[in-house]
């Protein structure tokens, strides 16, 4: 039996690529076919070859993580993508991705992409927000697609994981991809919003390898919902807040009306952005009204 991970799946078949960078084209077989597991892109599995360049796969090694749009597994890492403009930058729609990820244990590194747009006087005002999401702990860079600049560090941050991109519609996902390896030559933008939302829901979900690593072709997280989530847990998606937690006074403080809650006395005194506090407060109402359905 050999072990590789599957790097696209098409009508049927499963393409996995073994630690020499051959590919078989494999049908599934074995004990997941009862259990009712499908492989996934990104799965590591047991397969055995059958013919030249074909084979069956045994079995699916435990899983680190799942994703079901697109449908992806063993996600390392996430770029979630933001436009310091065109589209205007959104810090709740930025901390939505960044929950998000938090919950499906995925690393989120934040990039702000068309820096190029940016006239020298709003470049502090980026350099503040970036040191807002640096304190908590997460990677920020700046880049442009079109210019390139910043798409060096891009590539080094690629090494030895299965990325993702992620961000809203217009951020520049398929440019910085392309930036990443011209020879992808993705469609941008102008054409795609003529096609509307269904363009990524037609295609099959392929890793490329990039930079050495690999990345899904794919944007990830088209759906925003908090499914699947409880508010109690909210606040381990938040850095800043679970590192904090455990001074509360009370066991499953929910850092809204407590007393002697750790969380709310940071956000008083200043160690917890404000826009961060009032979003975690934001999407904990949420997560509660949805929970009553
Ligand atoms: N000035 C400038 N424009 C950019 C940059 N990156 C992307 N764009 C433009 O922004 C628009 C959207 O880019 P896309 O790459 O299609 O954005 P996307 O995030 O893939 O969008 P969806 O496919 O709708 O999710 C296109 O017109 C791009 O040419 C950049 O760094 N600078
Ligand atoms: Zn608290």
């Amino acid at each position: 039996m050999e072990e590789g991970f599957i790097v696209k799946a098409l009508s049927g078949y499963y393409y996995v690529e073994n630690n020499k960078g051959d590919i078989y084209q494999c049908r599934g077989r074995g004990l997941f076919r009862k259990q009712n597991i499908s492989p996934l892109v990104g799965d590591y599995v047991q397969f055995e070859q059958h013919d030249h360049n074909e084979g069956y796969i045994y079995d699916i090694l435990p899983r680190k993580n799942l994703l079901v749009r697109p449908p992806v597994a063993n996600v390392d890492q996430a770029f979630i993508i933001s436009a310091v403009t065109q589209p205007a930058f959104s810090s709740v729609l930025l901390d939505r991705f960044l929950v998000l990820m938090e919950f499906h244990g995925i690393n989120p590194i934040i990039v702000f992409n068309k820096v190029d747009l940016l006239v020298e006087h709003e470049k502090d005002e980026w350099k503040e927000i970036q040191q807002c999401y640096t304190s908590i702990g997460y990677d920020t860079f700046f880049v442009s697609a079109k210019t390139k600049e910043g798409i060096s560090s891009f590539m080094t941050r690629l090494k030895n994981k299965l990325s993702i991109v992620a961000g809203q519609s217009g951020v520049g996902k398929t440019a910085l991809l392309n930036a990443l390896d011209p020879s992808l030559e993705l469609k941008t933008g102008e054409i795609s919003n003529h096609l509307g939302r269904g363009r990524h829901t037609t295609r099959h979900v392929e890793l490329i390898h990039l930079g050495d690593g690999l990345i899904v072709d794919t944007p990830g997280f088209s759906s925003l919902e908090f499914d699947g989530m409880e508010e109690q847990m909210l606040d381990t998606c938040f850095p800043e807040m679970r590192t904090r937690k455990d001074e509360c006074k009370f066991r499953g403080c929910s850092h809204r009306k407590e007393p002697k809650c750790a969380v709310k006395m940071a956000y008083e005194n200043g160690e917890i952005s404000p826009f961060r506090y009032e979003h975690y407060i934001a999407f904990y109402e949420e997560i509660k009204k949805q929970r009553r359905y």
